[in-house]
């Protein structure tokens, strides 16, 4: 047995009382004292830990001895006006400062409290050492619209992925349905989030236009935590990869629409591939520089030109600066691949599908410091669909067909940290995961969603300016 206890989780006595016999004689009346005592002690402690609940209870039990029911009554009718009067009056402020963070005591101890040992054990969380059980200590539970952030202390050995991999069944035992975990500020905690209602159910509408597009930050949609999601492009290629009708479309969309400011100004050169026959991008053909569908020779073509831009634009600015800056005599070039697969594994014809291998593996390869970036769409993501999986550090998997497909996407051990592509249901397409710069855990979004006229709108208001946009130039 070691002389102190080392480890910071609620120790668990192994019987509900540990009564010793005492080796010499106590009297009764000692015994009876040290008991209440005990209990006294407790009971303050109790009272202290949930004033929230005994503060007002004494409050209105003295009101009632002291002044009577009357008074009592009129007292909790002031109170109840004054929260309707501030729930009426500034709702957010409510909500945030009066409800939730009593919701949030109140789940605390009903929900989660209550059932925590018991939860811990039966979902492996709980541990035991040197004789003694011990189990995860629960430091604080807060509330919102949409579900629960429960911050827990995890228990020597434990890592945020652990818990993780048991968040669903958390969240079933808590009686929710979706859980996962993320690492908090402090290396000992775990922040669990249990949603009750989805906050990515409602559809994303197209985000506003931004003038000149900051290419380290592009507005796509929305977060779960209800910030705008961003996308990094400078210096970047971006894989979206997603079951048909995952909504595959809708990133490729909203990327365009980011970028239209630029696209109309002439800082951004849009050169798009539409292998399923021009189905997905032809109603935007005015923001295109170039527009290659249907004919795999054609697409090969276009794509060498790509590179051989690329190489020429790689000779100019060697020596001169590492990382290439848009302007409106160099923009940047921008190559949107809708089902990348049909390009680099259904072609049957194997010489194009070498060509266009060959061309796709050094634009991706060189491309991102001299301003050609590659934004590719496509459902299946296995390996030997697209071997340059590896040479995409923007990557973005929405609803998939395999649960192992999420790892493939985002990386090995994404689907443990919360990527759960496979159980997006097939009612909420534009949502999926992404991994955000210097957060462990995949963040779920949605991506706003473009109709066909917020398309076409799209394509009249921002078509290219410049003097050789005319559609049946750029269309092949
Ligand atoms: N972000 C979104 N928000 C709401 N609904 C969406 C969103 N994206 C797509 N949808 C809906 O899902 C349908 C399919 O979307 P989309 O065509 O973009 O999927 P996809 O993954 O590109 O499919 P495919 O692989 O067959 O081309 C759309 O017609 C639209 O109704």
């Amino acid at each position: 047995m070691p002389l102190i206890n080392v480890i910071p989780g609620d120790k668990i006595p192994t019987a509900p009382f540990n009564v010793r016999l005492p080796v010499c004689r106590v009297p009764g009346w000692l015994l009876a004292l040290w008991w209440l005592l005990r209990g006294l002690t407790r009971l303050t402690v109790l009272a202290v830990r949930y004033w929230w609940l005994t503060a007002p209870t004494v409050a209105a039990a003295w009101i009632r001895v002291r002044y009577g029911w009357p008074t009592l009554g009129a007292v909790v009718l002031v109170l109840t006006a004054v929260g309707v009067a501030w729930w009426r009056l500034h709702p957010s402020s409510w909500w945030r400062f009066g409800c939730y963070p009593l919701v949030g005591r109140w789940r605390r101890l009903w929900v989660y409290r209550r059932r925590w040992s018991s939860v811990m054990a039966t979902c492996g969380l709980a541990m035991a050492f040197a004789g003694e059980r011990y189990v995860p200590q629960l430091l604080a539970v807060r509330c919102d619209r949409f579900g629960d952030r429960v911050t827990v202390r995890m228990l020597p050995g434990q890592i945020p992925d652990d818990w993780g991999q048991a968040a669903e069944r958390l969240a079933y035992a808590f009686r929710l349905r979706d859980g996962r975990a993320a690492s908090a500020g402090r290396p000992d905690r775990v922040v669990l989030h249990f949603n009750r209602r989805d906050p990515l159910a409602a559809t994303v509408a197209p985000l506003p236009v931004p003038e000149v597009p900051d290419l380290t930050g592009l507005a796509l949609g929305v977060q779960e935590d209800g910030q705008l999601y961003q996308l990094r492009l400078a210096g970047s290629h971006v894989l979206i990869a997603g079951a048909t009708n995952s909504g595959k479309g809708s990133v490729i969309w909203s990327l365009l629409r980011s970028l239209a400011g630029g696209i109309r100004s002439g800082l951004v050169e849009v050169w798009a591939f539409d292998p399923k026959g021009g189905m997905e991008l032809a109603a935007g053909v005015p923001l295109f520089a170039r527009f290659a569908y249907d004919d795999p020779d054609s697409m090969a073509g276009v794509l060498e030109e790509a590179v051989k831009r690329m190489r020429q634009r790689a000779a100019r600015l060697r020596g001169v600066t590492r990382q290439h800056v848009p302007t409106a005599d160099e923009p940047l070039l921008v190559l949107v691949v809708d089902e990348l697969a049909a390009l680099t594994a259904y072609i049957t014809d194997r010489k194009v599908r070498d060509r266009i291998r060959e061309s796709l593996g050094l634009l991706l390869s060189q491309g991102r410091a001299v301003g050609v970036h590659v934004i590719a769409a496509l459902q299946d993501p296995r390996k030997d669909v697209l071997p340059f999986r590896d040479l995409f550090p923007t990557r973005i998997g929405l609803r998939m067909t395999e649960p192992e497909q999420a790892d493939m996407v985002l990386g090995d051990g994404a689907r443990d940290r919360g990527a759960v592509c496979d159980r997006i249901p097939e009612t909420a397409p534009g949502v999926g995961y992404v991994v955000l710069d210097g957060r462990r855990e995949p963040v779920r979004v949605r991506f706003s969603y473009l109709t066909d006229d917020d398309i076409r709108h799209l394509g009249r208001e921002h078509r290219r300016l410049t003097p050789d946009t005319d559609e049946s130039e750029v269309t092949r």
